[in-house]
């Protein structure tokens, strides 16, 4: 049967990218979707954005919503200090089964932990089952409708701290009205927006950047 499009992915990162090198697959998964497929990973132009944010917040403890093929997770990951943790999250047992072997190709599987599975299942476990206290840094890029209702359960478990960043994809496009208006409005957050373009497109998109204020 017909191969899906992130094992047409995986494949080309496996042909074009050296192992053990973050950067190479980076490079490799932007090429196969600008000249091959184009796949909803967060890409180079916000990838940049995320890069920055990552670098001058350099986060000790790290939660990703929506790891997909692991694109984003890889480039968080680079970043990272030894000994700093990211876990991320996916829903879709497709989509974790290929983001496990990029994030192994990519050799940074030491600092991430990929759970499957429900984001409002998990959260309320970060605590006993991971014996994560708070986060430092927080990247919503999964379902929209789930920004907004898991931002809250994360303030209701107390996993945010004074200073902890929100970086939110695709906050233009598809839009996640409501997570803006919360974060944009709310006397908890400070909020910012980082224009950018829909992954390998023309398209307007952009980051949120919300810090919380306790
Ligand atoms: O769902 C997502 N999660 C995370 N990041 C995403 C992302 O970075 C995207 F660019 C898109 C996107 C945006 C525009 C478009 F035309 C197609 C897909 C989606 C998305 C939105 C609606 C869907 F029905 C399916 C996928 C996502
Ligand atoms: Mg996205």
């Amino acid at each position: 049967t017909r191969s899906t499009r992130p094992q047409r992915l995986l494949k080309a990162v496996k042909q074009h990218a050296t192992r053990g090198d973050p950067q190479s697959v980076i490079s490799a998964i932007d090429h196969f979707c600008r000249h091959r497929e184009w796949a909803m990973n967060v890409g180079d132009e916000k990838g940049c954005i995320l890069d920055s944010v990552v670098s001058e917040l350099n986060p000790e403890k790290v939660l990703e919503l929506g790891t997909y093929c692991g694109y984003s997770t890889v480039r968080i990951a680079r970043l990272l200090p030894p000994g700093a943790r990211l876990i991320t999250l996916e829903f879709n047992p497709d989509y974790a089964v290929i983001a496990r072997q990029v994030i192994a190709w990519a050799g940074i599987e030491d600092k991430v932990q990929l759970v499957e599975g429900a984001s409002e299942d998990w959260i309320p476990r970060m605590k006993e089952h991971f014996g994560i206290e708070t986060f430092d840094l927080v990247f919503l890029d999964h379902w929209k409708d789930h920004y907004l209702p898991d931002t809250k359960l994360m303030e209701g478990c107390g996993l945010l701290r004074k200073g902890t960043v929100l970086l939110a994809d695709n906050v233009i496009c598809p839009g996640v009205p409501d997570y803006l208006e919360y974060v944009r409005n709310s006397r908890s957050y400070k909020s910012c927006y980082f224009k950018s373009h829909l992954e390998y497109t023309r398209a307007e998109d952009g980051l949120e950047k919300s810090v919380f204020l306790g």
